[in-house]
């Protein structure tokens, strides 16, 4: 746990970069802290590291003033990444990541072997070891940054604006990444951003602050979007935000349409006259996959000639923005819900999402806990 208590940074020219700022920042999670230009962010992650030191106010870690512990003990602690990687360009990758172990009076052999893991951990082709830095990507620099941060398997990691230099899908994928580094190894990490999706996607906990360096609302994802403080943090998280709220809403409690799902070799001619102008079915085979959309009024049989049912959402890991997603695209208007194995489980329409999305507003009203998230497949 990191605690920030009452932290001030007045700069020499009299710049309040960080005012009176309270932040506990657990174990085991991702802490955002996002804002625009000059509120204070990076101010106040090096405070954490102590390349600045606060005007007033108390950082400790794990009960510990970071003030009482020598400087290269606490920075040992906290791995760090910045923009553009900030990666020696006469070193290769392997010695790159190699750094830290290094410094820490590894032997050669055995700071390498941990760097070569480490390149794998962050999905680096390990025939990239013996290049330099100017012969990869930004996308591939960032990831050697990260393993560099990680390699003396410090508790906490700090990382200011990592993913801004590289391309927006480059940077999802670096995203995915982290999420799944931080899965494995439950770091503490505190990341800066000014960017708000980005601080949705990757944050357990979001800190907003306003120029001045004044938190406005420190809250999980969800309830930022769900209930921003002031109009400043409204303002901050866009227009969309009712759309993306929903990418923390589950799709387990679906009330799935299973009446017009059939598998091939039903008799359809009967099924047609049952529900003459119901509208379409979903024909599925005879692993339950889904196979295409029928009219039940013209079409004859021939799988050939179904309508493409287009992506369906898997239940209980995508979100109810994916399925809303998926039923305004679709050309029935109903999204086909599927199983892990790809299974079709049934229906859902535009109507069924609303009716989700109410169900879960009064959960939330009536539970402060929240409800249900997801973090996946958003
Ligand atoms: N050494 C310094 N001396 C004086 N003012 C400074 C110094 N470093 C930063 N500042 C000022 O402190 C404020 C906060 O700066 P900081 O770099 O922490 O902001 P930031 O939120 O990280 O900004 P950005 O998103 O642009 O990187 C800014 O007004 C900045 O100009």
């Amino acid at each position: 746990m990191i605690a920030i208590e009452d932290v001030s940074k007045r700069y020499a020219d009299g710049t309040v970069a960080v005012d009176r700022l309270s932040l506990q920042i657990p174990n085991h999670s991702i802490t955002v802290l996002v804002g625009p230009s000059g509120c204070g962010k990076t101010t106040t992650l090096r405070m954490i590291n102590r390349m600045i030191e606060p005007s007033s106010g108390t950082i400790r870690v794990n009960g510990e003033d970071i003030l009482r512990k020598p400087v290269n003990a606490l920075r040992q602690s906290m791995g760090y990444v910045i923009q553009n990687a900030g990666l020696f360009q006469h070193r290769t990758i392997l010695d790159n990541i190699a750094t830290v172990p290094r410094l820490l009076g590894w032997s050669k052999q055995r700071a390498r072997a941990r760097a070569a893991e480490l390149m794998e951990r962050v999905g680096l082709d390990p025939a990239m070891a013996r290049r330099y830095p100017y012969q990869l990507s930004g996308g591939q620099q960032q990831r050697v940054g990260v393993a560099r941060a990680l390699a003396a398997d410090p508790p906490i990691l700090l990382m200011d604006e990592p993913f801004s230099a590289v391309d927006p899908v480059v940077r999802r994928g670096l995203q995915e990444e982290l999420l799944r580094i931080q899965g494995e190894l439950g770091k503490a990490i505190v990341f800066v951003t000014h960017d708000m999706d980005e601080a949705i996607t990757i944050g357990d906990r979001v800190a907003v602050l306003r120029t001045g360096g004044k938190l406005a609302q420190f809250a999980a994802p969800d309830e930022l979007l769900s209930a921003p403080a002031d109009a400043f943090v409204e303002e901050f998280l866009g227009g969309d935000r009712g759309i993306r709220g929903l990418s923390f809403l589950s799709t387990r409690d679906l009330a799935l349409d299973r009446s017009r799902v059939f598998p091939v070799g039903s008799d359809w001619q009967q099924l047609a006259g049952e529900s003459a102008g119901a509208g379409p079915v979903l024909v599925t085979d005879a692993d339950a996959k889904p196979l295409g959309w029928a009219d039940l009024t013209v079409w004859a049989g021939d799988v050939q000639a179904l309508e493409p049912h287009g992506q369906a959402f898997e239940v209980g890991k995508d979100s109810l923005r994916v399925a809303l997603d998926r039923a305004v695209l679709s050309p029935t208007g109903q999204a086909v819900a599927v199983d892990g194995a790809g299974r079709v489980l049934g229906l859902a329409g535009q109507e069924t999402v609303a009716a989700a999305i109410r169900a879960a507003r009064q959960r939330r009203a009536a539970d402060s806990e929240g409800v249900s998230t997801v973090k996946a497949a958003r």
